[in-house]
């Protein structure tokens, strides 16, 4: 079987755009590669400008499939558009590599899903096109595709050397959420989530390959991604938090909110996960979480649906830290766009704060560095309506031999300046773990 990884890794160049996609828990992971559309936007309209961008693709989009299987279980997947925004409707570092919008038809799309492989080539034709070199091409190159099943590639696992500067101090970021703490007793705001950022040096270029490798294996449960610009910088990480699932009008949504440490033992894991679940504190921030998403889609004239088992939320443990969490369902109408649902979704407070806008302004002026695609939606649509996208949280941004990392903890009354550092060294060590 063809691994869309290896085939980001040998197949794509760096001039090229690509986006890496993999639900661990469906079992489905997809590469695209190289753009036949793509809008590249920045501003407060960049959803619905991609949305505009994405229905007027469809419209000269016409779809051949080859070898449709005899068994109609098994649907064949559409062509994608695939997203990436930043956190703010404008990235104000002008040099920031990524755009605060970017949508795109690739050139080719290969999935896996239930065991099998598709692979997918969208090309723009006109009346000048010479069709025999075109197939001539793409038979050519889906027979390397298909030689891929067998390349095992050789990862070199020895540690790279590498130096670290923390782009905000501790003692800094402990000075902001201590005067976070005194504006949310001033009554200012409720939640803020403040986030750091620590810069990497390495001796050698960061392989995109082998740490999506490694994201892949040590967060078996969240969504590894990586999104590359073409100009040679990439956006990767793992994320435990869904944005929105749609499939066939039925909408997932993940309010995620609160954390702990996992334990070192079975006893110690337990304790902190009863602990994080009777946590006043952390009830209340995974509340507003709930609360905001819920009015949000009731605003959209969705109609939400969420369980808690015994009145508590559940848990979402990952590999080194557990969340509260409580997925949020909704039947999704034919008038509603999913673009227009993360419109509206877009930031929560997971990664925001309550009230939205003071939290947005405050995080401006608290945080030393742009967020970009930090904790912002990233993620695909299909000529359906169906999509997935994910939350940008557990993230890097590659460049070379450098890479930032980024990593946030939200603040509401009854925070501790140091557990919310401990919290954030807590993400930045998982993820380096699997860059270096
Ligand atoms: C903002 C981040 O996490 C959010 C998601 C889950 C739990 C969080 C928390 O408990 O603070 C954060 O709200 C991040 O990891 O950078």
């Amino acid at each position: 079987m063809v691994d869309p990884l290896v085939v980001l890794a040998k197949l794509a160049r760096a001039s090229q755009v690509t986006f890496y996609w993999e639900n661990q828990v469906s079992g489905e992971s997809i590469v695209a590669i190289d753009a036949v559309a793509k809008l590249e936007i920045t501003g407060e309209a960049r959803f619905s400008s991609s949305e505009e961008f994405i229905q007027h693709s469809l419209s000269n989009l016409v779809c051949f499939e080859q070898d449709k299987p005899n068994n109609t279980d098994i649907k064949n997947i559409q062509p994608r558009f695939f997203c990436s925004f930043s956190f703010f409707d404008e990235n104000d570092e002008s040099d920031y590599p990524f755009s605060s919008g970017t949508v795109f038809l690739p050139r080719w799309q290969i999935s896996v899903k239930n065991n099998r492989c598709q692979a997918m080539v969208n090309l723009a034709i006109d009346a000048n096109t010479n069709i025999d070199t075109i197939l001539h091409v793409v038979w050519t190159k889906i027979e390397i595709i298909q030689s891929l099943a067998y390349y095992s590639p050789n990862l070199n696992n020895s540690p790279a050397k590498y130096s670290q500067r923390l782009v905000a101090n501790p003692e800094k970021f402990k000075a902001s959420v201590t005067s976070a703490l005194k504006a949310i007793g001033a009554g200012d705001f409720s939640k803020i989530v403040l986030a750091s950022a620590l810069d990497i040096y390495s001796r050698t270029a960061f392989n995109i390959f082998k740490s999506l490798s490694n994201l892949r294996q040590q967060h078996p449960n969240c969504y590894i991604f990586s999104t590359s610009n073409g100009k040679g910088q990439s956006f990767i990480g793992a994320s435990p938090e869904r944005l929105i699932n749609v499939n066939n009008h039925f909408l997932v949504t993940d309010a995620l909110a609160g954390s702990a440490p996992r334990g070192k033992t079975p006893e110690e894991d337990a304790a902190n996960a009863n602990r994080l679940l009777l946590s006043e504190k952390e009830r209340h921030e995974h509340s507003l979480v709930i609360d905001f998403i819920t009015q949000q889609l009731l605003k959209l004239g969705l109609r939400p649906q969420f369980v808690k088992f015994q009145g508590v939320p559940r848990l979402r443990q990952l590999s080194n830290i557990q969340h509260l969490w409580t997925p949020i369902t909704a039947v999704v109408p034919n008038n509603v766009h999913p673009l227009q649902i993360i419109a509206h979704l877009h930031p929560t407070p997971a990664v925001a704060g309550e009230s939205r806008d003071i939290a947005m302004q405050q995080i401006r002026r608290y945080e030393n560095f742009e967020r970009g695609l930090y904790a912002a939606p990233l993620g695909w649509v299909d000529t359906n309506g169906n999509c997935e996208f994910i939350v940008g949280i557990r993230s890097a941004l590659i460049d070379g031999n450098r890479a930032r990392l980024y990593a946030g903890a939200g603040i509401v009354a009854g925070s501790d300046p140091m557990k919310e550092l401990a919290e954030i060294q807590l993400k930045f060590q998982a993820l380096l773990k699997a860059l270096v």
